[in-house]
Parts: structure tokens; sequence; C-alpha cells
């Protein structure tokens, strides 16, 4: 009887082991810790998305390529010569720290490539004794922003990155491709780019490769001869010539059709090009920066991108935050818009009250900073008072954030019982962290928001019983 239990546990585990492998990568994808896979002899085998956020890399340009050959560290290649586990922290940046824990692959004794897990770390757990710095050329607070990029709004870690990121791609001539959701500002980080490059006093063009019906794309980007096709009454200069010696932005470029991406890519090896209907060779010198809000890698699997064109666009990505994930820059943005708004209507600033920024920080933004941009116009447009006050936000906002925080009458964070009474510190420390874990789902980014570490999320949630 014990036998027969002993070898069903056996069997349930190597089922459970079987699925495992199955799905192992499936998860990763979801994982919040940075996973990366190495052969042993160097070929990066899978890197998950939560990688290429913390270091602020395609994680799918990684895949395939050689560790020496990339930014990694030298925690990787110590473990790969080691072949041991390991311990250690990586500096990314001044404001970021990374716990990566190495562990030898091992397949029937014989060694066959490392796997790390990453995981960001609160200021007060890094032991400076550990930290590796990443061997890429500068640190970021020696990075100085450029006029064109300091007149963005962009205080958070995230958008400090991606702007730091642009910046460095300004100085060179290599092809960039920003990503980021509808209206998190890919057009002005192009602009700045172009602005900051060599090529400032030349064109800067911009092709909206999803708006431009595919029959017209072509003669649109390399223009066409006279003749070329019904209505081609005269000859048309494309973009492409049009951007000589500037910069050509190519927005939605997960919007191009297949047989363009062909065009493309031949333009961007050699250089040349013939109009439609034409035979002569056109040569060109255009620095190209494409945008997309779509998920390029998923649409290589569908067989909707080339993953040639792909490589050769994806040189320095530049990835731009949805404003969700940068919140704490609401209040500045805000400001910004009022401003320039302001300006442009020429009349007075109008001032929002707190519970109205508040409110503005507590809802998600699908439409991201543009979306922010309109509600502000409309709201000043609108208002009567010289103050915008928390009544005049629309009822979705406020909705939500009346929904999360019960409002009290002097507006502030303290919620008093009827009679006025104060509950106990730990009475009002449970309520914190119980709808910290509620609204953010981990321990990780419930302490984020509370500027505490995970740890003391985990001690607190324990003490309250909150979880087990
Ligand atoms: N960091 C920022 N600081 C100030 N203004 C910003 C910032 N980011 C975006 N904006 C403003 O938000 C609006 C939308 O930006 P932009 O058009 O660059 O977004 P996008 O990502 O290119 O959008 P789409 O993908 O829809 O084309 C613009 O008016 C832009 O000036």
């Amino acid at each position: 009887m014990k036998i027969a239990n002993v070898t069903n546990i056996d069997k349930n585990r190597n089922n459970i082991k079987n699925s495992f492998i199955d799905h192992q990568f499936e998860i990763f994808q979801y994982a919040m810790d940075g996973i990366c896979i190495i052969n042993a002899t160097g070929k990066i085998e899978y890197v998950n998305e939560a990688y290429g956020r913390l270091f602020n890399v395609s994680n799918f340009a990684m895949i395939g390529k050689s560790i020496y050959h990339t930014h990694n560290d030298e925690l990787l290649l110590k473990g790969l010569k080691n072949k041991t586990r390991m311990r250690g922290v990586i500096k990314v940046d001044n404001s970021c720290c990374v716990g990566a824990y190495i562990t030898p692959l091992m397949d029937n004794n014989k060694f066959i490539g490392i796997m790390a897990a990453y995981r960001e770390m609160e200021k007060e757990e890094v032991d400076d004794r550990q930290v590796v710095h990443l061997p890429s050329s500068k640190t970021e607070t020696q990075i100085e922003l450029s006029a064109p990029f300091k007149k963005m709004i962009g205080g958070s870690r995230l958008m400090k990155r991606a702007l730091w990121s642009a910046e460095k791609a300004a100085k060179t001539n290599s092809t960039v491709l920003i990503r980021g959701e509808s209206g998190t500002g890919k057009e002005l980080v192009a602009k700045a780019i172009h602005h900051t490059s060599n090529r400032a006093d030349n064109g800067f063009i911009r092709v909206n490769c999803g708006a431009i019906p595919s029959n017209l794309l072509e003669s649109e980007l390399f223009g066409h001869e006279q003749g070329a096709f019904t209505g081609a009454i005269k000859r048309k200069i494309g973009k492409f010539q049009q951007a000589d010696e500037g910069t050509i932005f190519l927005d939605e470029i997960g919007d191009m059709p297949l047989e363009m991406q062909v065009k493309l890519l031949r333009l961007i090896q050699e250089k040349e090009f013939e109009r439609v209907g034409g035979n002569e060779t056109i040569k060109c010198d255009v620095r190209i920066i494409a945008a997309t809000h779509r998920n390029l890698e998923e649409q290589i699997l569908e067989g909707t991108f080339r993953e040639d064109l792909y490589y050769r666009l994806n040189i320095v990505p530049v990835l731009l935050p949805a404003l969700r994930e940068r919140k704490e820059d609401i209040p500045q943005l805000c400001e910004h818009f009022i401003e320039k708004i302001a300006r442009k209507n020429y009349c007075n600033a109008k001032i929002i009250e707190d519970s109205a920024i508040k409110a503005l920080t507590q809802y998600n933004w699908p439409g991201n900073v543009r979306e922010l941009e309109n509600l502000i116009e409309r709201l000043i447009v609108l208002s009567e008072g010289e103050t915008i006050t928390i009544d005049e936000l629309p009822s979705n906002i406020t909705n939500l954030y009346r929904a999360n925080y019960h409002e009290s009458n002097d507006d502030g964070l303290i919620n008093l019982g009827k009679n006025g009474q104060m509950a106990t510190l730990d009475q009002y420390e449970m309520e914190i962290i119980k709808y910290a874990l509620q609204r953010f789902k981990s321990f990780n980014a419930a302490a984020k928001a509370l500027g505490i570490t995970h740890k003391t999320v985990a001690f607190k949630a324990r003490k309250y019983n909150i979880v087990d």
C-alpha cells in the first residue's frame, strides 16, 4: 500500500514536472521577475518581458544573440565561467538596483547553461559591496539632457530612462525604434531626437504608415513618375527624397503592409530606391526613426511583420511608459498643459485644486498623455472660475476616486469615526496594507506605492492576518 502511494506521488511529480516544462515559458512571460536563460556557449535562449522592463532592452531582440555581444553584466559572465550558483546586485542606473540569482542548468550531470532571475531592490536592501555596474558607457546622472528633451515632462524613473536612451541615440546616426501605447509621446521623442542630432538643420518628415491606403503608400514614400498609374499626372517626389540628409519618422510601422516592408528593407540596406514607374536609382541619406504601439514580436510570429526588418529597425529601442506607470508625473504634466493652453488661448493660467489632482492621479489613462492634455484643455475652456474643482472632472474619473478614498470632511487622508474619534495606529496601518494589497495585487507593487520594502509589507500582512 505504502509502495503504491510512493509510486503515485512519483508519477504525480513527473506529471507536474512535465506539465511545468510544457508551460514554463508561458509562466515566465507573466512573471514579475526578470528571467534570462543562456546556453553553455553563451547564446541567449530566452529572456522574458520583465527582464526587458528592468534593463530597458527589447527582450525579443536579445534572443539568439551571444551575451558577449549584448549589454550583459559581469555576473552572468562569471556564472557561465564558474558554472556555480551565484547571487549579486546589479546597478542599472542611479535609482535602480536589481538583485540577481544565477543557477547552473545541468542535464545528466552535464553543464548545459545558466538561468538567471532578477528582481528590483529597495535602496535599503542594497549592500554596496555586492554591487556590479552594468558596463554601459555612462551612469545616467552624467547624461545631461539636451534642450528638446528637457522640454518634455518626465521626472519619473521610467521616463528618465527612456529619455536618456533617446538622448544617447540622438548623438548617433543609428535607427531608433520607439515603442509605447498611443499618446505616450512617441512623436515628441522622435522630434526631440531629430532636433538634438546633427541633422537638425535638415527636414523632419513624418509618415503615418497606418493612415495611408496600402496602394498609395509606395508612391507616398518613394514618389512616382508621370504616368506611372492612372491619376499620376506629374512626377511626385516621395517622403524619403524630401527627408534627404534629415530624418524620416515612420509612425505606426507595425501597420506597414508586408510588400512595403520588403521595399523598406532594401532601402535600409542599399540606401537607394526607385520611384514608382521609374528606372532611375536614387541614392538617399536618411536617418530612420520608427514608432509603434503594436507588439511587433507577436506580429513576427503571426507573419505580419518581417523579422529581418525588425532587427534592422530595432537598433536602439526606446520604450515609453504608459501614463499609468508613471503617475508621479501627472501633477507636473497638468501644470505644463495649463500653461501651454493658457499661452495658446492668450488667457491666464488656472489652478487645479488638490483633490482634483488626486483624482486625476487615481485614473488609469488609457489614452495616456494625449488624453490628459485634451481633458485639461476641455476643463480650462468650460470652467467658469479661476480654479478647476473636482466637481468639474468627468464622472468616470471622480467615481473611481470617490470609491477608492471615502471622502472625509476636511479632504485629508484620515477617516474619523462617526463621533470624530480616531482609530488606533495599528488599525490605520492594517487598513492601509489591506487596501494596497487589494489594489496592487503583489507585495512588490504595494511596497512601491507605499514607499516601504516588500519585506515590510509581507511582515505586516502576516501580522494583521491579511495573508497567511
Ligand atoms: N512627456 C511629455 N511632456 C509633455 N507633453 C507630452 C509628453 N508626452 C506627450 N506629450 C503630449 O501629448 C500629446 C501626444 O503625444 P504624441 O503625439 O507624441 O504621442 P504618440 O505616442 O506619438 O501618439 P500616437 O501613437 O497616437 O501617434 C502631444 O500633444 C504631446 O505634445
